[in-house]
C-alpha cells in the first residue's frame, strides 16, 4: 500500500525493506507494480528501495520502460503500488510534499508565465506581496524576466520548460521530483537548462529525484546516479558522483573522473539493454 508519510525519527516507517535512517528524506521499500494490460500483466517494478538524504540530488537512469516513470508516479502518489511503501520526511507542514516536472510543457496556457510561476503559492493563499518577489527571483534565475507578462503561445519550448522549473521551485516543495523535464529540448537548450538547475538547485538545495536517459545529464547534475535494471525495475547500483560544486558542465566533461563513470554506467545499461 502506498504511504507517503512524515517520516519521524522516533517513529521510523518501514515497508518491509530495512530501516530508514535519521537523514533521509525519501524512503522507498521494496516497490513492486504490475499493470494489467488485457489478459496480460506486466510488471513494470519489482523490489525497489531507495533512499534519497535530504538536500541530496539523485538521478536515476535505466533502459526504455524499465519503470522509471512508474517508480516516480508512485513516489508523487499519481500511482498507487502494488507492494512496498513510500515514506517523504514533511518537515514543513506549510509546504507542498513534492512537485512534479514533466517532460512535456505542463504549464496552463491561459495563464501568463508570471501567474504560473506563482500558481502554487497563490493556491496556499500566500498574500501576493509575498508571492512577488519569489516569483521574480525565480523569474530571474531562469532568464524569463522579459517574459514574465507573456502567455506561453508566445514563448520556445526552452522558454516553457523554462516557466516549468521556475514554477516547480517557486512552489517551494519538500521534495521535487522530474521526469526528464529536458528530453524534449533541442541540445543546446538542454545544456543551458541544466547549467539553470545547477545554479537554482545550488541556492535552495532542494532533495531532487530527476529522472533522465541521458548518462551525461546524470553526471553533471547529481550528487547519485541510480541505474535500473531492465524491466520489472530494480535499483542494480548506485554511484556516487563526487565533483565539486559549484559545476561548469563543460569542464566536468573533460574529466577523467567523468569518462570512467560514464563508462561503467553505459556499460552496466548496455548489459540490461541487449541481455547478458
Ligand atoms: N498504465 C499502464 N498500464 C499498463 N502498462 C503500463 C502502464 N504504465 C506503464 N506501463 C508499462 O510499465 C512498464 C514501465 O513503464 P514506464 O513508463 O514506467 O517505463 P520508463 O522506464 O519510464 O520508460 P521510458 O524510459 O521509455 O520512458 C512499461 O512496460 C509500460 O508499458
Amino acid at each position: 500500500m502506498l504511504r507517503v508519510d512524515p517520516l519521524d525519527k522516533a517513529n521510523p516507517r518501514d515497508g518491509g525493506g530495512g530501516a530508514v535512517s535519521a537523514g533521509t528524506k525519501i524512503a522507498v521499500r521494496g516497490l513492486a507494480k504490475q499493470f494489467q494490460a488485457g489478459a496480460a500483466t506486466v510488471s513494470a517494478l519489482e523490489g525497489c528501495s531507495i533512499d534519497v538524504a535530504e538536500g541530496e540530488f539523485v538521478t536515476i537512469v535505466g533502459p526504455s520502460g524499465c519503470g522509471k516513470t512508474t517508480l516516480l508516479r508512485i513516489v508523487a502518489g499519481l500511482e498507487t503500488p502494488s507492494q512496498g511503501s513510500v515514506s517523504i520526511r514533511h518537515r514543513d507542514a506549510g509546504k507542498p510534499l513534492s512537485t512534479m516536472v514533466f517532460q512535456e510543457t505542463s504549464i496552463f496556457p491561459w495563464m501568463t508565465v508570471r501567474a504560473n510561476v506563482g500558481y502554487g503559492l497563490m493556491l496556499r493563499d500566500v498574500p501576493r506581496a509575498q508571492i512577488d518577489p519569489v516569483v521574480d527571483k525565480f523569474l530571474a534565475l531562469t532568464g524569463l524576466e522579459r517574459f514574465a507578462d507573456a502567455y506561453p503561445y508566445q514563448l520556445s519550448g526552452g522558454m516553457k520548460q523554462r516557466a516549468s522549473v521556475a514554477r516547480a521551485f517557486a512552489n517551494d516543495p519538500e521534495v521535487l521530483l522530474m521526469d526528464e523535464p529536458f528530453a524534449a529540448l533541442d541540445e543546446q537548450n538542454k545544456i543551458l537548462l541544466q547549467e539553470e538547475l545547477l545554479r537554482i538547485w545550488g541556492e535552495t538545495r532542494k532533495t531532487v529525484l530527476f529522472i533522465t536517459h541521458s548518462i551525461d545529464e546524470a553526471l553533471v547534475l547529481s550528487d547519485r546516479v541510480l541505474v535500473m535494471s531492465a524491466r520489472p525495475g530494480r535499483i542494480k547500483a548506485d554511484l556516487r558522483v563526487n565533483f565539486p560544486r559549484p559545476r561548469a558542465a563543460m569542464d566536468l566533461r573533460g574529466d577523467p573522473d567523468y569518462a570512467r563513470l560514464s563508462r561503467e554506467i553505459w556499460l552496466m545499461l548496455r548489459e540490461e539493454v541487449v541481455g547478458r
